[in-house]
């Protein structure tokens, strides 16, 4: 049992990186849940690499996001991003942020599962609308009603969201409180797979 093996010292974090592994840990849900946020603190608690998808995106074009909607459109940034997922996803461990669209992608959504640990930070709308409703650089959001729009996408997304191998939910409590469950659900997995 895991319990035995493990040295009586070890901390949250590093129980949740021993369950890690080699593997990748994929941020994954819909815009302001917080993946770009709460992915780089889990990153900085277990001491492994962050990237974040849509900067990284935004670094190879050297156009942002709402540049290559406009520019090309939402295909060809879909098909962007599954070339750069493939790209951060080859190597690992690392935690890797993704864009909210990327996991409803199929192609991207292939190559998440084979990449990595999905974990979806579930939140509902009025916590999403009040964080995405600063800022306007979130082009499938610039309609007559986002909030709408917001909440279609939740229809739309939150069962292949559901797909995830753990879910946490966001919510407005410290950052730091959720990447602590974040990190009891990897090392929690880890448990219960021991027992299967
Ligand atoms: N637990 C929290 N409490 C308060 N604010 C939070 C929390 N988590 C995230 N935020 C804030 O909400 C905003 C949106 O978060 P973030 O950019 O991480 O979302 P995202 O899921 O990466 O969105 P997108 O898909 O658009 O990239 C940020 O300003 C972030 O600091
Ligand atoms: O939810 C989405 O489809 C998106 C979310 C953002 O992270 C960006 O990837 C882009 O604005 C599309
Ligand atoms: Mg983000």
């Amino acid at each position: 049992m895991n319990d035995v093996t493990e040295p009586v010292s070890a901390t949250l974090a590093e129980r949740a990186k021993l369950a890690l592994g080699k593997r990748n840990l994929v941020f994954i849900g819909l815009m302001g849940a917080g993946k770009s946020a709460i992915g780089r603190l889990t990153a900085q608690a277990l001491g492994i690499p962050f990237i974040d998808s849509d900067h990284e995106i935004e670094r190879v074009s050297r156009m942002t996001i709402s540049e290559l909607f406009a520019a090309y459109g939402e295909e060809e940034f879909r098909a962007l991003e599954a070339r750069v997922l493939k790209r951060l996803l080859r190597s690992g461990p690392r935690v890797v942020s993704t864009g909210g669209g990327a996991y409803i992608n199929e192609r991207s959504r292939r190559q998440i599962k084979k990449g990595g640990m999905t974990i979806w930070l579930n939140a509902e709308l009025d916590v999403l609308w009040e964080r995405v409703n600063k800022r306007d650089t979130r082009p499938l959001l610039k309609t007559e009603n986002p909030k709408q729009t917001l909440e279609n996408l939740m229809r739309a997304r939150y069962p292949i969201y559901a797909e995830a191998d753990l879910t946490v939910q966001s919510r407005d409590v410290k950052k730091e409180m959720i990447v602590e469950e974040v990190l009891i659900a990897i090392a929690d997995r880890q448990k219960a797979q021991s027992h299967d």
